[in-house]
């Protein structure tokens, strides 16, 4: 396709239409990509959003954790995939301690819409809140991220699931509502039961995206590596599927992922935590 063609077919996804898509009952399908070729054949597969992740800090650089990704990094990853993807609704991860405080996170998010995002993604409630209505007030749009927050990786003391005594489900059921309430425009769960996240979507207005938060968000999405069934050099979680063995190529399986999710064929119970 020429730069023309790609111009008269352009069907942009935008932030007032991931609410609109709730409304609807429409699945959101997002996947993680971190360069042209990926973010193209994403793109052109239809998919609904493309995260520029922080988690290029384990499956591009080879750490065991997200916290040495650094801005410039995220905001290089970003130009790269806005490169190829046009109708895809391009996020990108703010990194560890770049919403730290309102300044710095104002400046790393304006890179990373610079760049070609259309919203910024951020970890955490609590003082985060004032970072989120400190940005929306400002016109950029918010997806908030809670449950298993990697950022939080050392007080944690590993990835585990979030949310699973009656304390803390009621916990995060409040962050939801608050991070909400300060103005985010979308909320992905990492990582809680699925009872939970079924309860927190059907409250929030805002679309809700699940990663190991089981059938009934909003939308799901998964890291790309991992949909591929790429050995990541950790135990394998519980909400990955291989893809790639399902639709037998890589145009295939991002095909075989947005179907399964738009049908609501994956994920499946095994895919999720009680
Ligand atoms: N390749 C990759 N995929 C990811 O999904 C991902 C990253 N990297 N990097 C950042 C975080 C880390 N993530 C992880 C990593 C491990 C588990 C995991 O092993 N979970 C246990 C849960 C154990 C429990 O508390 O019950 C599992 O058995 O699934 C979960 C999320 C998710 N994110
Ligand atoms: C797993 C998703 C939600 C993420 O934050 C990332 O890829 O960094
Ligand atoms: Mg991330």
């Amino acid at each position: 396709m020429d730069t023309e063609q790609q111009a008269a077919t352009r069907r942009p996804w935008t932030v007032p239409m991931l609410a609109e898509a709730k409304h609807k009952g429409r699945k959101l399908t997002m996947l993680t990509a971190y360069d042209a070729s990926f973010g193209r054949a994403m793109d052109r597969a239809g998919l609904d959003l493309i995260l520029i992740g922080d988690s290029l800090g384990m499956v591009m650089q080879g750490h065991d954790s997200t916290l040495p990704v650094t801005v410039d990094q995220i905001e290089y990853h970003t130009a790269c995939v806005a490169k190829a993807a046009f109708n895809s609704l391009i996020v990108a991860d703010l990194p560890f301690q770049a919403d730290a405080d309102p300044d710095r996170a104002l400046q790393a998010s304006t890179r990373f819409l610079q760049a070609g995002a259309k919203m910024i993604k951020l970890e955490g409630a609590g003082f985060k809140c004032d970072i989120i209505r400190y940005l929306s007030e400002r016109e950029i749009p918010i997806c908030s991220h809670l449950g298993l927050t990697p950022q939080s990786v050392l007080r944690f003391g590993g990835y585990k699931v979030q949310g699973r005594d009656e304390a803390a489900a009621a916990a995060l059921m409040q962050q939801a509502k608050d991070v909400e309430q300060a103005g985010a425009d979308m909320l992905v769960l990492e990582c809680v039961p699925s009872a939970l996240a079924a309860e927190i979507t059907r409250t929030l207005k805002i679309p809700t995206i699940g990663i190991g938060a089981g059938p009934d968000c909003d939308g799901q999405v998964l890291v790309l590596h991992d949909m591929l069934g790429m050995d990541s050099g950790h135990r394998r979680p519980r909400f990955v599927k291989d893809f790639l063995a399902v639709g037998g190529s890589i145009e295939g399986a991002i095909a075989a992922y947005i179907e399964a999710v738009q049908s609501g064929d994956f994920p499946a119970p095994e895919h999720g935590y009680a």
